[in-house]
Order: C-alpha cells, then structure tokens, then sequence
C-alpha cells in the first residue's frame, strides 16, 4: 500500500494528498505534518516503511468538506485518491487514482465556495516584449476570458480579475516572478490574497493554445472573436486550460464561450477607485455598507454575481447599459414583483450546469435543477406574455432563453426520485418505475417473503407435500425442507443440497435463480444505480449548452429586478447618454452615505447639483472639514458608474457624456507593508492618474508644445470620452509650501494637458484662485453656517457656487472634543498667523507654466559643419576646411 501511495504522491510533490483508506483520508509523512498543523488534528505512528515510522493523519471522509474548506482558505491544494478498483475482487492494495484535486482557483463544490463570488483561475504569459497575455476562467461559469496587457498594468488587471490562484511558468525571469509573488501575497480588495503556481514552461504554448480554444469552442478559426493574433494569450490559456482540467479529471465540456477583455472596452475602474468609491467592500475591508450591499437585493447566488460583474465591469460603449436601462423601465410597471417571487427558492442552475458537465453533480442538486426548470418555464411564459410584440430586447431574449431545452426536466423527474439519497452510493436516488433491472433487484429485496410464502405455497400444492417448507440459512442459502417420511414424493427436478436426520433439503432451479439475484441484489441495486446515474449524466451532457444560456437568463433577470426595486425604493431616475462631453447631475445624492443617514435617523441627506462640461470641465471645491466634499465627489463618481452599468441613478434628473475611466485619489493611507510613507503614497497615486489621463503623443503626431486654453483646451479622447478624476486634499501630506506647490502644479496640469472632468477638493485657500486664470475651471464649496450649535458650526452640506469665506478647521476640533485650552491656544495662534501672512503676501503666481529652458547656442563648429556642403568641395578645398575646422574648435 505505501508503494502504492508513494507512487501516486510523486505525482503531485506540492499538494497535499487525502488517501482514501475505509471510512478517512490519511495523509502521511510530511503531508501529514502539515496538515495537523493547519488543521490541528492528530499525529499518529503506524508500521514502518523503509525503516522509519509511516507518521499519519486522517479525516473522516464524511466531513471532508470542513476540512478541504479550511485548507483552500489557508491557500492550500488537496489531491483527492479515490478508491477505484472493486474491493473485492483486489488482490493486494484496492486500485487508487486520483480523481480531482481542489484547488483555490477551480473550485466546483457548493460547499466550498461563496454563493456570491466567482473562483477564478488566471493564468499569465510574458511576451517577448513588456506585453503579458492573460487567460482566466471560472470553472462553474464556463467562460474563458482572454486578454493582452501592457505589463505595468498587471496589478490593474489582477484587480479586476480577482483570482484565487495565478499561474505562471517556470521559465519567467526573477524579476517577473519577484514582481507576481509580490502581487499575489498583496490581499485584494477583497482581503483574499492570490495563490501563485507555477507550471512548466512547455504548458504555456500559443500553438497549443489556440489549438485547445479552438477545441472548446468547436470553432474553425478564433476570428469570429477577433482574437486569432493574441499570440501570448493563446500561450496562458494552454496552460490554465490543462491545469483546470488536470484538477477536474476531465475536460471542460460545458466551457464554451470566450470573451476578449480589451482595455478600452471598459470604464477603467483601477484599484484606488475600487476601494475608495467602496464598491464591493469598505475601506476597513468589509463587505457592508458598500455600493454593491446596497444594490443587491438578487434573490439568488447567480443573481449576486451578475450584478457584481456588471458594476465591476462596465463597458464604455453604452449599448448595453441602454438594453439593461430599457429593461428596467419595463419592468418598473409592477412586472419585476412577479418575476421576483418566482425567482425567489431557485436553484443555482449555473453551478449545478457546470457540474454536470463535470460529472461532479449530486442528487440533490439535480432535484434542484428540476425545480427550478419548471420555474424558469413559467417565468418565460409569463415575461413573454407580459411584454407583448414591443418587448425591449434584452427582456425578449432573457424570455427565450429562459425556456427550458425540451425533454431535460422529464428526463430528471423520471430518473430521480424526488427526495435522494445525498450521495448515490449510498443508493436511493434513481426513482421507481425508470429501470426496469432496478425494479425488479430493488422488489427481490422489499418482496422477498411474499416470493417465499408464494413459492411454498404453489410447492406444496405440486407435489402434494403439506408440511414442505421454503427457507434460508446463511451458509446454505435457500432451500426447501421435505421431511424424511414425505421423500418419495419429491419431484425430479428438486436437487439435494443437504442430508438432516430427520430431513431433507433441496433446491430447485427456480429457487437457485432467485437466491443469485436476493443475495446480491442489493449489491447490484446499488451497481446498477451507479450505472444509470452515470448514463444520466452522459444524457445530460445534450443540454450542457441550453442549460448554460438559461442558467444566464435567469441571473439576469434576478439582477434586473433587483435594479428595479432598488430604483423604485430609493427613488432613483434613469440616467440620459448623450455624444457630447458632460456630467449633469440635478439633485444628487450619495447613495449608500443616504441609506446610512435614514438607518440611524441622522437626518435627511442633502442632494446636490453637479455641472460638468467643456467650459467647466474642473471644480476647486473648498469648505469646512466635515463639510462634505468627499460625499459629494464620491456621490458623482457613483453616479457615473451606475449609469455605466445601466443602472437608475440617485439623483433627480443626469445626463452624461462617454466616460472612459475614473480616477480617484482620497485619503492618504500608509502602505506599510512596502515601506512607503503617506506622503509618498499620495504621490505615487497623484503621479499614477496623472500619466493615465494625459494623452500620449503620437509619434509622427504634433507635439503638444503650448497648453491649450479655454474652450478648446481639453479635448475628448478618441471615442469623444473623458475621464473624471476626483482628487480629495492633494498636498496635504508634507509641508505647507511644498503641499501648496504640488497641488498648484497637479491642478495646473490637469486642467491644460489632460482630457479629464476633475473635482479638486482642497484646504489650500489659495487655489480658490486658480479658476481666475483658468477658464475651463470654477470655485464651488460646501456651506455652514456660522453660529449654530455648541461648536458654534452647522454643516449645511449644500454645494454653492464661488471659494469657502474660511475653512472653520478649530471649530471642527471643537466638536471633536478637543480640550477648551487647547482651543482657545489655536484661536491666539491663528489670529497671529493671519495677520502675518496678510502682512507678508507677496504675489506669487502659483499657476504660472515655468519658464521654458533658455535655448541652447549651437556651438559654432556645428554651425561652420552644418555650412559645409562636401560634395560640392574639391580635395584641396577639403582639406582646407577642415584646417579651419580645427582652428574654430581651439586646436591649432
Ligand atoms: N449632502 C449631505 N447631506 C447630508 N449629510 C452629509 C452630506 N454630505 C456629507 N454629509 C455628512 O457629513 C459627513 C462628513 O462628510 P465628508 O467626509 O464628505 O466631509 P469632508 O468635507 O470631506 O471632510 P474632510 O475635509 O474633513 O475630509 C458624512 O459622513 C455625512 O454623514
């Protein structure tokens, strides 16, 4: 048996193997250690094995699922060695094989994963240049997603991507791998970290790649996705698609579509903006209140995770987000209600499909998914009748979608029973009347006595033996007992089996088959249900794809409703598009800060006007710390993203131009971790927008010499798109005047050079100043009044037109508790500072361009060179200039 394990353990060195001996997995050696310390279970010593003590641990097989949970969390991989071969024909060791291995990034068990989050497997290739190709996938969703990234991108990508596992090939250079394992050890937004493996470098070939896509996605050519020329994507996905199918033990047949992710497809949403618009988490890491907590009303798993992808991933390119508003225009009416409560209970048909496909599905499951087919089979019938012939599309194709493939629930409602064993080996699950051999070895076992009292009693009556009996022992078997005195009339056909004093007893022909089929029918019940299980699942595979398409539909129109409660309950309105560059924005409110002010009664929030366009294309906003500039500069960012998902917005009326990114820099956070000081952090945030939103010069295009000014100064992207940036107190983090400098010089820049709306919300008075000499600029801030309350501050939060009168930083410290000394010391001190910077204000143009740098004499060699025309001159000529040459140049 340890040949046999050792055997099956060289082939996975780096994961944990659970041995599958009787009732436990054991783990040994080294395994073994480890895993009693990560799951502080115990150590135990059996036998030898060349020489030294085999050092063991198991669990039992029936809770595996709690351990393998725990083991994934901590980053773990488990190779799972079933017993294959028949225990009781083995000679030796019963025949082991591994039959799936569960990993962070492929995990398919219900169990295991969250209900609303995908596992995902990403696989990375460096080009020969600073592209890398990406593939990733999740194995229950069956898309493969490919993509090709300029390498200082990564973490961007991995952001948005989230992976639970990279993988990576041996053959990278230290640097890259340095590089991922920092990234991947980095928790995302999330507070999930990354598992990075690497994988031999023949795995990641684009030849084979492609090869295998092509294969998955029964296609003769990657054109039709326009991705045939992503040569290094090819090379990832080879390598995520064997690695994905080596942890599954088979292929992936229900994976079948691809998307290319091209980063201009998408509103760019980098990390910063993620977590400091606390999208899907709270700055603290938690998962509410944020934006997404506030959305998702979905009544099902699949519902959640559309709904995250779709605010993750909106797309530029506002067709989509058209469809989805058009769909919940329509379902406003009252529609989405009765949709909803046919959604509530359903199953997660998307999983349960994708396991099927992967031969992993359990009874029960497919219980499920029998229910839930019927569901969607009223939902469509009552969408579509609802809608009527002026259906929006999305809406009509989610209703044609949603119909069941013909034939897949009679299927299941004939072949499970409705209420299954959990697991078929434990029998029970196929239902009656579906298999006639299961019949009949399922009756030998509950009609045992009726055949027995049956056939003695037609016995008796053949052979006129009145006291003949039919009975069973365990080392004979059946038989039937005549007593000596009755012998002579036991018909021919009866064979002797066993000689008594008193008796005799035989066995008929008729008796032997039934005793071969009661002795081992529940053996062959429980084979034959196994069988017909599988065979099911090979039915199953037909309806992988429809199946897949309605699992699709039904989350998106879980997530459409819930889009529409949300707009009905909180008062939402339906965002405009319009092809010209601006953000609208008539009574805005921030969303999840309204929510939180209802809940605790703290008041009602405040909605604001925003007008952003070429002629204000900046706002400075100024006003007193908690006066709510953040709020207000989230609640346009939120405002924006909702409306690219196509969403209703929080707000009274929008209307809003392309966007093709938003930027964010709030909050000054340490970033101990990597040794960078707050300042620094600022910094690298401020320098990482500033290169985003600057558009590159062209080669062979103008040089953009002068900042262009007014009107024209800031012109769209390509595509007419902007992006917004919001930029929360930048500068405060080192001294006054360098702070002061900084922010000058940033704002400055984004005004002039960048194609971007930008809110700038500062305490530097002195940029209220810049909008005087910048005309695509204005002063906005939030008001307060003077004189209310104890602190002798109200905070009115109402955004107004012009600068703050004065930034009420003391009276905030006031209401903050510090102590009246302490105060009071501030107030003297301020006054004094006042009056001396008012006495010694020199006028420094903060605003101002640099100088341009002196242009540089051309050295007079150059110039006597540049006159010299050679091919006009004799050699004797030449040879004259060139004395003079030198001469000029100081050398006699
Ligand atoms: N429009 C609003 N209506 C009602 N309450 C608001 C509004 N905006 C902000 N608030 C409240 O004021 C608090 C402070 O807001 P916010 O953090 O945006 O202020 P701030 O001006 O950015 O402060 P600081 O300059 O100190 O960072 C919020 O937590 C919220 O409770």
């Amino acid at each position: 048996m340890m040949q046999q394990y050792l055997a099956i353990k060289a082939s996975y060195p780096h994961t944990l193997v659970f041995y599958r001996m009787g009732d436990f997995y054991e783990m040994f050696f080294a395994d073994a250690e480890k895993a009693a310390r990560l799951l502080d279970i115990t150590l135990t010593q059996r036998g030898q094995s060349a020489g030294e003590p085999v050092i063991m641990a198991g669990v039992p097989f029936h809770s595996v699922e709690s351990y393998l949970a725990r083991l994934i969390k901590l980053g773990e991989s488990v190779a799972i060695c079933e017993q294959v071969g028949d225990v009781a024909t083995a000679k030796g060791p019963v025949e082991r094989k591994v039959v799936r291995v569960v990993t962070p990034g492929t995990l398919t068990d219900t169990e295991l994963l969250s209900e609303k989050a995908e596992a995902v497997l990403l696989a990375v290739h460096p080009g020969a240049r600073t592209g890398l190709g990406l593939a990733w996938l999740s194995v229950t969703q069956g898309i493969v997603f490919l993509a090709q990234c300029d390498s200082d991108d990564l973490p961007d990508w991995l952001s948005r991507i989230n992976p639970g596992e990279v993988l990576y090939s041996a053959e990278v250079t230290p640097t890259f791998e340095k590089r991922l394992q920092a990234l991947a050890a980095q928790p995302l937004t999330s507070g999930q970290r990354t598992v990075a493996v690497v994988r031999p470098a023949w795995a990641f070939d684009a030849g084979l790649g492609e090869r295998k896509l092509l294969e998955q996605l029964q296609a003769a050519s990657l054109a039709a996705w326009d991705a045939q020329d992503l040569r290094d994507a090819h090379a990832a996905a080879a390598a995520l698609l064997a690695y994905a199918e080596h942890t599954q033990g088979q292929a992936l047949t229900h994976v079948r579509s691809l998307q290319v992710a091209r980063s201009g497809d998408l509103i760019d949403l980098p990390f910063n903006t993620r977590r400091n618009l606390e999208l899907t988490h709270t700055l603290r890491g938690e998962t509410q209140p944020t934006l997404l907590s506030l959305l998702d009303t979905c009544h099902t798993g699949m519902g959640s995770r559309t709904l995250r992808q779709w605010l993750l991933e909106p797309q530029r390119e506002r067709t989509q987000a058209r469809e989805r508003l058009a769909a919940i225009g329509r379902l406003r009416d009252g529609l989405f209600q009765r949709l909803r409560s046919a959604l509530k209970g359903a199953s997660d048909v998307e999983r349960i499909t994708a396991r099927t496909a992967l031969r992993q599905v359990r009874p029960r499951e497919l219980v499920g998914l029998t229910q839930t087919l019927a569901r969607a089979q009223a939902l469509s019938q009552s969408l579509a009748s609802a809608l009527g012939p002026e259906a929006p599309a999305l809406l009509a194709r989610t209703a044609a979608d949603l119909m069941p493939p013909a034939g897949c629930a009679e299927l299941l409602t004939q072949a499970i029973q409705p209420e299954p064993a959990a697991l078929v080996r434990d029998g029970g699950v196929i239902a009656d009347g579906f298999d006639t051999e299961l019949d009949e070895l399922r009756a030998i076992q509950t009609n045992c006595d009726g055949f027995l009292i049956d056939l003695e009693t037609r016995e008796r009556a053949r052979t006129g033996i009145a006291n003949l009996r039919v009975q069973y022992n365990k080392v004979h078997g059946f038989y039937i007992e005549v007593t000596q005195g009755q012998i002579d009339k036991v018909p021919d056909d009866y064979r002797r089996r066993q000689t008594l004093k008193n008796a005799e007893r035989f066995i008929t022909p008729e008796l032997k088959a039934f005793e071969d089929k009661a002795l081992s029918a529940q053996e062959r019940a429980l084979a034959r249900e196994k069988w017909l299980y599988e065979h099911l699942l090979d039915q199953l595979q037909a309806f992988i794809d429809p199946l897949t398409r309605l699992a699709r539909a039904m989350a998106a129109l879980d997530a459409l409703c819930a889009l529409t409660e949300r707009s009905l309950t909180l008062n939402w309105s339906e965002p405009a598009f319009t092809p010209e560059p601006c953000i609208e924005i008539r009574g805005g409110r921030h969303p999840v800060v309204e929510a939180r002010l209802n809940e605790t009664s703290g008041g009602s929030f405040i909605a604001n006007d925003t007008v952003l366009g070429p002629r204000a294309r900046m706002q400075v906003i100024t006003g007193p710390n908690m006066g709510g500039k953040s709020t207000y500069m989230r609640q346009v960012a939120v405002i924006v993203l909702l409306a690219g998902m196509g969403s209703y917005v929080p707000a009274q009326s929008c209307r809003l131009g392309p966007i093709d990114a938003i930027h964010t820099r709030i909050g000054a956070a340490d970033d101990l971790a990597n040794a960078q000081s707050t300042f620094m952090v600022e910094m690298t945030e401020a320098a990482q927008i500033l290169n985003a939103v600057t558009p590159k010069e062209a080669p062979g295009r103008p040089k953009l010499t002068a900042p262009p000014r007014g009107e024209d100064g800031a012109q769209p992207r390509p595509g007419g798109a902007y992006s917004l940036v919001l930029m929360d107190e930048i500068g405060r983090g080192t001294s006054t005047f360098d702070g002061l400098a900084l922010a000058g010089g940033i704002a400055a820049h984004l005004h002039d050079k960048a194609r971007c709306f930008t809110l700038f919300a500062t305490h530097y008075f002195e940029l209220t100043e810049f909008p005087a000499s910048h005309h695509g600029a204005v002063n906005v801030h939030v008001s307060a009044a003077e004189g209310g309350g104890k602190a002798g501050i109200v905070f009115l939060h109402q955004i107004e037109p012009g600068p703050a009168s004065r930034s009420y930083g003391i009276q905030v410290a006031r209401l903050a508790g510090v102590p009246a000394a302490v105060v009071q010391h501030a107030r003297h001190a301020l006054a004094a500072l006042e009056s001396h910077s008012e006495s010694s204000r020199s006028q420094v143009d903060l605003f101002a361009p640099p100088p341009a740098a002196p242009e540089a004499e051309t050295p007079p060699v150059v110039a006597a060179l540049a006159a010299i025309d050679p091919d006009a001159l004799s050699p004797r000529e030449a040879l004259e200039q060139l004395y003079t040459l030198k001469k000029i140049a100081g050398n006699p």
